[in-house]
């Protein structure tokens, strides 16, 4: 898709294609629909980066709240959306055993109780064994420094979505 095309959307084709590029977070696309025509996909993106960033803090942690566990219950119930499944079946996260599973369900429970809102992780960038490492590093970091890893690993899942939507290198992106 090249960006003459995405130029010529509608509100609603816009929003149907990019609604999911932050997780379960149409609103952004929304948004970002009013601000087209984009000169390019950098463009595009950028959009959708600036709308975050432009947040208070209790809308940033709203965005991270919409982000499901990984390796949570939702994967296990089958309700992940098809981005969010696809991430984490990339990552292993699909065929974890049981004593791997219980250990990341415990993490992410001390993690939402310490901060308020899930860990979120690219998870394309990483794997089964550092999905948990990094769980249990960030787990000690300073509440304000976490929030911004973890909107910068929104902005990663983000422009990896992109990428699949515009079939472009995402280093580009
Ligand atoms: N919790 C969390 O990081 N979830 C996200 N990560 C990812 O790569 N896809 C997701 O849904």
């Amino acid at each position: 898709m090249d960006i003459e095309k995405v130029n010529s959307m509608d509100f609603g084709e816009f929003v149907d294609v990019f609604g999911n590029v932050i997780e379960r977070c149409p609103l952004i696309a929304a948004a970002v629909w009013s601000q087209r025509p984009f000169s390019d996909l950098e463009d595009l993106k950028k959009h959708f980066f600036a709308f975050i960033d432009a947040l208070p803090q209790s809308g940033q942690e709203g965005i991270l709240r919409c982000h499901p566990d990984l390796a949570g219950s939702e994967l296990r119930r089958g309700t992940l959306t098809a981005e969010s499944q696809r991430e984490q079946s990339a990552a292993g996260l699909t065929s974890l055993g049981a004593d791997e599973r219980l250990r990341l369900a415990e993490l992410n429970a001390q993690y939402r109780a310490r901060f308020g809102f899930p860990f979120v992780l690219a998870a394309r960038f990483s794997d089964r064994a550092a999905v948990s490492r990094e769980l249990a590093r960030r787990l000690l970091c300073p509440s304000a420094q976490e929030l911004r890893t973890a909107l910068g690993e929104v902005k990663k899942i983000g422009s990896l979505r992109l990428a699949d939507l515009l079939r472009a290198d995402p280093a580009k992106l």
